[in-house]
């Protein structure tokens, strides 16, 4: 597996952010992972990309203990909830400065960094200065970053928060074609449900450190009933999915997604 998270618990002082968790990713599969805001999401991928160590249990990531080296660097990549660039540089020299971070040869960073422009679809503005991009084309670059080392594991935290409908649809267009034609391992965080249910085949839900429920998004939907309210027969998925649920529904920004999918 790509993605191997064994009964792991982080703690910050009093505070237990992740208890017990354990959650594995297949190769080429798309997990979501959806909580209210201090469920844990950004710990468990600070744990992913070895900015934080586990209290107990392990996680590997292709492999590697992300806090062994910079192998992870260069196999995992990561789009932050905020990627702040210099505005003064172009997204061609962000991206180039990227590359060499991650570990791709000199020999291929002129091409590389060039393809991944284009697949993000900013091989036009690839020489304009950041500070002139939109907030999408801002977004599309740290997508860009994330990929420009052509990683086996995507993890995408909060990726269209603060974009406009046209802007979700193409970031959603861009990471659902990653997903079909590559075989990418990508883990998208929201507290959004929507926004998992575009991307993902499977959920994850996380609730005070605690994966509360896992399964597609069509089962969690069951579970608690189309409107948000638990469904009629069924008595196991208890008030806590449905809080989270409730929570996620109620953040939805309103956008109107009807037929968006390429
Ligand atoms: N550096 C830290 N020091 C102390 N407590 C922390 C630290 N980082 C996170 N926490 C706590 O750990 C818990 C989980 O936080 P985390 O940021 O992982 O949640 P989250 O699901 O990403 O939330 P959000 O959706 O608001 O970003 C919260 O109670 C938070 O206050």
């Amino acid at each position: 597996m790509p993605l191997e998270i064994d009964d792991v618990t982080v703690r910050y002082g009093d505070v237990t952010a992740l208890n017990g968790v354990s959650l594995s990713v297949a190769d080429g599969e798309t997990l979501g992972l959806v909580g209210t805001n201090g469920a844990g999401k950004t710990t468990l991928f600070r744990l992913l990309v070895g900015h934080e160590s586990p209290d107990a249990g392990s996680v590997q990531v292709a492999g590697h203990d992300p806090t062994a080296g910079p192998a992870v660097r260069e196999a995992v990549g990561y789009l932050p909830e905020a990627s702040g660039f210099r505005a003064a540089l172009t997204g061609r020299e962000v991206l180039r400065f990227h590359a060499r971070l991650r570990g791709v040869p000199e020999s291929a960073r002129r091409e590389r960094v060039a393809r991944t422009l284009a697949t993000v679809g900013l091989a036009d503005a690839a020489d304009r200065p950041v500070g002139d991009y939109s907030n999408g084309m801002a977004r599309r670059l740290g997508l860009a970053t994330a990929l420009v080392a052509d990683p086996d594991v995507l993890l995408l935290d909060e990726p269209t928060a603060g974009l406009d409908p046209n802007g979700v649809t193409a970031f959603d267009r861009l990471v659902g074609a990653l997903a079909e034609r590559t075989d990418t391992t990508v883990v998208v965080c929201s507290h959004v449900l929507s926004v998992v249910e575009r991307l993902c085949d499977r959920v994850a839900v996380l609730e005070d450190g605690v994966v509360r429920e896992r399964g597609s998004v069509a089962d969690l939907r069951r579970s608690v009933g189309s409107d948000g309210a638990p469904a009629a027969d069924d008595t196991s998925a208890g008030t806590t999915l449905d809080d989270v649920f409730r929570d996620a529904v109620h953040a939805e920004p309103p956008v109107s997604l009807g037929g968006e999918s390429a």
